[in-house]
Parts: C-alpha cells; sequence; structure tokens
C-alpha cells in the first residue's frame, strides 16, 4: 500500500515537473505581460515541486507519509487557478473531492496499521481452567446494546439468547447456550440476572470480556437458516404489560397494523421481531440517527403465535388435539403474514373509507365524486323496495324483488346489506366489479363488511378516517355548515330544485362530538389491523388533498399486502 501510493505521487511530481517546464516552453507569448505570468506561474510550479518532493521525503523518513497533507498542500501551494493546463486543474478538482480524501485517510490509517478499536491483550488463563475448554471472547459494543439474554439455572449462568443482528450476534463468538463463568473478569456464579446485568453496563469504552463454557452445538440447528419473514400485526403489544416476558427490555412494543419482520422463529415462545413502521406503505428507516436506531434497528422478543394463541386458550393442554385445533383455526389470527407487492400492471384498487358514524366518511366520499368525477366511481346499490317517480333503475338503485336479494344474500354475493322500513338494501359485489370497470371505486361500509372484499379481486386499500380532536373538529364542522347553509338559501330563493342546491351540513353538540371520538377510537382500536393507512379529517379541502395523495401513493408505490393472496396472483 504504502509503496504504491508512494509511488503514484512520484508520478504526480514528475508530471507537475513537466508540466511547470511546459508553459514556457510551449506557448509563444505574444507580450510581455504574458511573459511575466508564465514566469511567476513557472516559479510556482517549481516550489510546489518542491514542496512536494520534501514531503515526500519527510514521510519516507519518518516511515509514515501523510497523504492528506501532501494532497492538501498540493492543491494550496500551487495556484491551480492560474495554471493553464487541464491536467493540473482536473488533479486539483480530483483532490478535493470528499471520496478522495476519504481514500487518501484510510490509506494513511491502514499503512500505519492503526485499526480501531485497541483492545488490550487477550489473558492466557487455561491453567486455571484445566480440563475445562474456555473461550475468552472480547466485544466492542458502541452504544448499542449487547443483544443477548442471560438465564440462571441452579447459580449457573447461560446466555439464553442471541438476538439476531445484534452486538453479539455479528460477533458470530457467542452463542446460545454458552456457559457464563465471568463478566470482565468477575466470576458470575451465583450472582442475580440484575447483578450481572449491572456488570454488563459497567465496561470500559463499551469493551465487555466473556470467560465462557462453548456449548455443545447441535449441527442440525446450527445449519437452520434463522427464517426471516414478514406479519402485519394485529393486536397492541406492550411487553411491559407481558407477565410472561423474560425481559422487556430485550423487547419491542407494537400496535395492530404495524409491520414486522421476524428475524428467528426457531424458539417456540418467543419470536425476534425488529418493527419496520405502521401501514400499507411502511418502509425500513435507511437512516440510523438517533432518533431512528431504537424503532427501526432494534430487534426485540415478541410473543410468538403459539404463544398468543396459548394465552387465549389456557385451560387446554398444549399437546392436546383440542389445543391443536384451536392453533389451527386460529392462524393468522394473531399476525397476518405480508409480502410486498409492486403494482405494475397498474391494477385498479377498491378504496374503503373506514371511521366512526359522523366522522365524514360519507361527505369525504361525496366531494371526492363531485371533484374526480372521471376518476372514482360508485357502486351502485341494490333495493327491495319500488322505485319512486324520479328514481331510475341502474341509475339510483338496482330494484329487485326481495326474494331475489335475499338470494344474493344467501349466496354471499352482497358486500353488505340491511333491512330498514321492512325493504332490503345493500351493495352486491357484482355492483362493485361492474363499477371497478369504470373507475377506482369508493365504499364506505360497515367495518364488518371489510372481510368480505378483502380478497385480491378487489384488493382493497382500507383507509381510517379519523376525527380531529375536539375543538377542531366543533370549529371545522361550524364553518362548514355556515357555509352550506348559505349556499342552501340563496339556491333556494334564486328557485334552484332541491335536488340541485347544496344541502346543509348537519350540527353537531358537544356530546355528540365527544361521542364520536370515543367512538372512533374505540373502532380504530378494534380494526387498526386491517387499514393500510390513517387519515384525519380535519378541514375538507386539506383532507381530500392528503387522500387523493395518499390514494395515488398506495396504488402507485410497492405495498404490504397480505401473503394467502400470492396464490391468486398469478403475476
Ligand atoms: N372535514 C369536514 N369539515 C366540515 N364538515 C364536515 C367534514 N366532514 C364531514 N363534515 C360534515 O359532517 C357531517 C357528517 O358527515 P358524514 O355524513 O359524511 O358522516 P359519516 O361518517 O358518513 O357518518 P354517517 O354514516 O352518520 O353519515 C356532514 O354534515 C358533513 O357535511
Amino acid at each position: 500500500m504504502y509503496d504504491n501510493l508512494s509511488s503514484i505521487f512520484e508520478a504526480i511530481v514528475e508530471y507537475a515537473e513537466e508540466e511547470s517546464a511546459g508553459p514556457s516552453n510551449e506557448q509563444n507569448s505574444s507580450s510581455s505581460s504574458d511573459r511575466k505570468h508564465n514566469k511567476d506561474l513557472t516559479k510556482k510550479h517549481q516550489k510546489a515541486v518542491a514542496i512536494l518532493r520534501s514531503f515526500i521525503q519527510l514521510n519516507e523518513q519518518k516511515d509514515e507519509i501523510s497523504f492528506q497533507e501532501l494532497a492538501q498542500s498540493f492543491i494550496e501551494d500551487w495556484d491551480v487557478t492560474n495554471s493553464k493546463s487541464i491536467s493540473i486543474q482536473q488533479l486539483s478538482h480530483l483532490l478535493n473531492l470528499p471520496h478522495i480524501q476519504g481514500v487518501l485517510w484510510s490509506a494513511q490509517e491502514v499503512s500505519a496499521g492503526r485499526f480501531a478499536p485497541q483492545l488490550p491483550d487477550v489473558p492466557f488463563e487455561v491453567d486455571e481452567d484445566d480440563g475445562v475448554a474456555v473461550k475468552i471472547v472480547r466485544i466492542v459494543r458502541r452504544g448499542e446494546p449487547l443483544g443477548a439474554t442471560i438465564k440462571c439455572e441452579r447459580g449457573k449462568v447461560f446466555v439464553a439468547r442471541i438476538m439476531a443482528n445484534g452486538v453479539a450476534d455479528r460477533s458470530g463468538c457467542i452463542q446460545d447456550g454458552d456457559r457464563v463463568l465471568e463478566v470482565n473478569g468477575v466470576t458470575v456464579a451465583d450472582k442475580e440476572p440484575r447483578e450481572i446485568v449491572k456488570l454488563l453496563d459497567k465496561c470500559d469504552n463499551g469493551i465487555i470480556t466473556f470467560k465462557l463454557i462453548p456449548a455443545e452445538v447441535n449441527q442440525k440447528l446450527k445449519q437452520r437458516k434463522p427464517s426471516h419473514r414478514y406479519v402485519r400485526a394485529l393486536f397492541d403489544y406492550d411487553p411491559w404489560q407481558d407477565r410472561r416476558h423474560p425481559c422487556p427490555e430485550a423487547a419491542i412494543s407494537f400496535r395492530a397494523g404495524d409491520i414486522l419482520e421476524i428475524l428467528d422463529e426457531k424458539d417456540q415462545y418467543w419470536w425476534q421481531t425488529r418493527k419496520i413502521g405502521f401501514g400499507a406503505l411502511a418502509r425500513r428507516k435507511e437512516r440510523d440517527d438517533e432518533e431512528n436506531r431504537d424503532d427501526s434497528k432494534k430487534v426485540g422478543l415478541v410473543r410468538s403465535e403459539w404463544l398468543q394463541c396459548q394465552s387465549e386458550n389456557p385451560d387446554s393442554l398444549d399437546s392436546s388435539d383440542d389445543f391443536q385445533t384451536f392453533l389451527e383455526s386460529h392462524r393468522e389470527r394473531f399476525y397476518e403474514g405480508v409480502f410486498r407487492w409492486r403494482n405494475k400492471k397498474k391494477r385498479r384498487r377498491v378504496v374503503v373509507l373506514l371511521g366512526a358514524p359522523g366522522v365524514g366518511r360519507n361527505e369525504i366520499r361525496r366531494q371526492l365524486f363531485k371533484i374526480f368525477a372521471d376518476r372514482f366511481s360508485n357502486a351502485i346499490p341494490h333495493t327491495s323496495r319500488p322505485p319512486r317517480p324520479n328514481e331510475t333503475d341502474g341509475v339510483n338503485y338496482y330494484f329487485t324483488s326481495r326474494s331475489e336479494m335475499e338470494r344474493m344474500i344467501e349466496r354471499k354475493e352482497m358486500l353488505e346489506y340491511g333491512e330498514f322500513r321492512d325493504n332490503l338494501y345493500g351493495t352486491a359485489l357484482k355492483s362493485v366489479r361492474r363499477a371497478s370497470e369504470r373507475g377506482t371505486v369508493l365504499l364506505t361500509p360497515h367495518p364488518l363488511a371489510i372481510e368480505n372484499i378483502r380478497t385480491w379481486e378487489f384488493a382493497p386499500i382500507v383507509i381510517f378516517v379519523q376525527p380531529p380532536e375536539f375543538g377542531e373538529f366543533k370549529h371545522t364542522r361550524e364553518i362548514y355548515r355556515a357555509q352550506t347553509t348559505r349556499s342552501h338559501s340563496a339556491a333556494s330563493s334564486s328557485n334552484i330544485s332541491q335536488n340541485t342546491a347544496a344541502t346543509s351540513a348537519r350540527a353537531f353538540s358537544d356530546n355528540e362530538i365527544r361521542q364520536i371520538i370515543e367512538n372512533s377510537s374505540q373502532m380504530e382500536q378494534k380494526y387498526r389491523g386491517v387499514c393500510d393507512a390513517i387519515i384525519r379529517n380535519v378541514d375538507l379541502d386539506t383532507t381530500i388533498s392528503e387522500l387523493t395523495g395518499l390514494i395515488y401513493q398506495l396504488e402507485s408505490k410497492p405495498t404490504w399486502m397480505p401473503t394467502k393472496w400470492l396464490a391468486d396472483i398469478g403475476e
């Protein structure tokens, strides 16, 4: 390395020498000022060459060459802005680039043999442990947790788990089952777990020295590759509330709808998991700054599906047939397998707005139809009631007999249905299909109906509409009501028919607002797991613009989809 770089610099100097002789020889200056300028330039070049030479000699004597300083002095002392030589200008530009400077710095550090961190010599202690093979492992952690848990069994301390991608795992020197004899020279036998944790926290420069008896390696287990898959959490989890968690410090919390990366599920009870983020657009954060470190980098233990099932059915024995049937029927009840799907064929997806009654889903839907009439389309509902004089079949409703609607319900052809004043109303799946041919279908179904449409055929985008906080709710609704009341009365007084005139927005009492906020939080708690995104309906203009942006992203960017749809995709 030293020889090569040094000879490169030698070559640069030689080249510079030639260049410095260049201008006065090659160019026939016509004026005396030009001649003077060239003379000055040559002097500067020669000075720079002399500096470079003395630098190299000096560094050769020191047996260490400071490439960076060399480059810097070259740039400073050689007045390249005056140089007519393109090569010199290019060289100066190159030496100024941060990555070239980085390379020079690394070359210098490596050639000087400076490798961080500096570890003290490993003590030779085999004699003390005669007959027992021990390993001394030194781990350097820079502000990161060790990424290992311990367990104490009858006075002996063992490594219980190595967290995937943690410091211990990356070292490759510690494994599950290793028996810990010492931490930083202190014997740990008979110590309480919290005393050992203290010992681990008390380390110089982040260096921890372990004396371990290696575990016997089960070759089969060793060869088994850790699994790696993604799931959507369908429940909220707080390890500090989990009395069964062996070590909440080594856990992560999550909420329903969060996408989790499962890095290791060898353990029947605890999965090693990393949180990616909430919703269909969740992406792992690339930046590793303070703000993101906890969330995106931390691998923590969370309950396995098995353990979660077991907690739901504590009376049944784990091995019993009953429990196995229970487990089978609850598959994907707590974690739904997901994969990232790219909408390469620009497939249309149905948009579902979910929210508590009164939050504004239908108003948003109306606005979207009004503003983007070409883009969004409406699934025309069915009804068993007879048409009114101004109603047209296939425009306002599909007017159908009660018996036919009952047949459709029985054949599960309805997305949702209900009865009002002895008449059936509902939306058929085939109406959604038909509407899909015209544009993006917008639906505001009852949350229980979502399961009927959560299939690859409709690939729904489910967006939860949240209310704003009390004050904003009250303020925005009052303003909108005043606007719509004014335009409604203007339309009435100018004899515009009631059908075309805007209807006034609804008034809300304080209690009603509180109730909507309360219902919304309960509904979110219950259905967050099926939601792809959440939006707050503050003022209508902002909501409409945010929502259209969100729908665009969910239609065009890679999104998390249930793996159970994979079989139907066939793309
Ligand atoms: N962002 C908003 N700003 C002001 N007023 C709004 C806003 N969103 C909705 N509204 C008004 O709030 C009232 C209730 O809205 P909407 O009927 O859409 O609620 P919903 O969620 O569909 O509930 P429901 O099923 O009870 O109709 C309407 O009068 C609507 O005009």
